[in-house]
């Protein structure tokens, strides 16, 4: 881990790169190979990636009707209520999002409406590389339930004995999910948008994943399916000061890190001390954890940056555009008032990543990689589309049936009056 004191200003931008963009290249000729080949080959393309990939050798690859029932036993009490907790406080926090209808009468007869209504099939990726993301299970389904979307299809790498973890399959059934399978990575999303024997085609891919994942989505949105966002390998920037407690930041840090090897977390403070003495509660703290090796992977490209005071911090945390924001400063709520860009926000010291990625009811699927300056995370609107109505009578037409003529005109667009002009007529009759 590196630490940098007081970086020239024109140094930030390199600062906020991401350690995935010198493998950019690579990545995407391996995905563009892996998608034309689920193009061509269907499911069996799958299984045989799930074998390459995950060393599981699979005859079919839905999740059964049994497997889903053995779920139920086989996970303890002490997970299931854990679930259930985060599963309330998120299904609470998303039905709260749930738009009214929008309806103006802009001008005497001509109403304006506009409505949400739910994308019709969406699917949703669940991450099983390094760990299994139930978590994310909630974070997806419970939402897309609300919404109101018709089919929600959930896609999962298996573990090489050909399973699905209990805790997924648990969270899938309580969050509503009726069809599961046993794939993942590029090929998942590329069977996703396309459709196979078994996968069925959807309108939306959402969900997390690598940077096979995060590229896949990428390429496919392309074509002929929406994605929620690019959500990359995790990140996380913390902003404290000398009144933050250093466990407290290293613990931030290494729950990032364990995430996997391109995960990323950045310090920026205004106290010498603090960087001065991070990196060693960072090892102390690390000792004491498993997974040692992908988060000393992980923090050879995270960074303590010292800056001068609380503006610097300010523009070069809106400039990084990072997926979580922790604010641990004496001044954190004036501070997250000048948050531009972020996908979540933890404000104080009592506010860890690790609540919003489970338990909080915010959505922890985010944008990586600085997509924060343009995107949301996942939310939802995410699973619905704005369809608008209107309805003139009559007396709409009196009201903006020259406006539309003249405009038209000036167009060089004569059907367009003429569609006008017929009506204008019609009620001068
Ligand atoms: N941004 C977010 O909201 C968010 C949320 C949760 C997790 N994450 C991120 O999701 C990621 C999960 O990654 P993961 O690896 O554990 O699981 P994953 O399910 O995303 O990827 C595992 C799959 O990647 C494919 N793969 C692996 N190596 C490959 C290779 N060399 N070539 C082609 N395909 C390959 C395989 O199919 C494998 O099964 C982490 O980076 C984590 O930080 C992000
Ligand atoms: N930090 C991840 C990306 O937001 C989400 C997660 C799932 N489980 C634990 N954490
Ligand atoms: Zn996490």
């Amino acid at each position: 881990m590196e630490t940098i004191k007081y970086p020239a200003k024109d140094s930030w931008d390199s600062l906020c790169r991401r350690a995935l963009a010198d493998k950019a290249a690579e990545v995407t000729a391996t995905v563009t190979d892996i998608i034309a080949e689920v193009e061509k080959r269907g499911d069996q393309a799958l299984i045989d990636y799930e074998k390459r990939f995950t060393g599981a050798s699979l005859s079919a690859l839905e999740v059964t009707a049994e497997e889903l029932d053995h779920a139920e036993t086989a996970i303890s009490d002490e997970l299931k209520t854990a679930i259930n907790q985060a599963a309330e406080n998120i299904e609470a926090f998303h039905k709260a999002q749930m738009m009214a209808p929008v309806e103006v009468e802009t001008s005497p007869g001509v109403r304006c409406l506009q409505r949400a209504v739910p994308i019709e099939r969406v699917g949703l990726y669940i991450p099983g590389g390094n760990s299994p993301l139930f978590s994310t299970v909630l974070m997806l389904a419970i939402p897309a339930r609300i919404a109101g979307c018709r089919e929600i299809i959930l896609c999962t790498p298996p573990g090489k004995d050909g399973s699905v973890h209990p805790a997924i399959l648990y969270a899938a059934r309580l969050a509503g999910v009726k069809h599961i399978f046993k794939t993942g990575g590029a090929q998942a999303i590329a069977a996703m948008s396309v459709g196979t024997g078994s996968v069925p085609k959807v309108d939306k891919i959402f969900g997390p994943g690598n940077r096979f994942v995060m590229e896949a989505k990428q390429q496919v949105s392309r074509s002929n399916v929406a994605i929620d966002m690019p959500a990359g390998p995790s990140e996380v920037l913390v902003i404290a000061d000398d009144t933050a407690d250093a466990e407290f930041v290293a613990a931030d840090f290494l729950s990032q890190a364990e995430h996997g090897p391109d995960s990323q977390s950045l310090l920026l403070t205004d106290s010498a001390r603090l960087a001065d003495i991070l990196p060693e509660v960072i090892d102390r703290l690390m000792s004491t954890l498993p997974r040692q090796d992908m988060m000393n992977r992980s923090l050879t490209h995270s960074r303590v940056i010292l800056l001068h005071d609380t503006d610097e911090i300010m523009a070069f945390s809106n400039m990084y555009s990072p997926e979580h924001l922790i604010i641990n400063h004496r001044q954190a709520d004036a501070l997250a008032e000048k948050v531009i860009n972020a996908g979540s926000v933890f404000i104080g010291p009592w506010s860890p990543e690790s609540a919003g990625d489970y338990a909080s009811g915010t959505n922890h699927t985010l944008p990586t990689s600085g997509y924060a300056r343009a995107y949301s995370g996942v939310n939802i609107d995410s699973f619905m589309k704005k369809i608008t109505f209107q309805r003139l009578t009559p007396q709409g037409i009196a009201s903006i049936g020259r406006t539309v003529e003249i405009m038209a005109e000036n167009e060089d667009l004569m059907a367009h009056k003429l569609a006008m002009t017929l009506r204008l007529n019609a009620i001068k009759k």
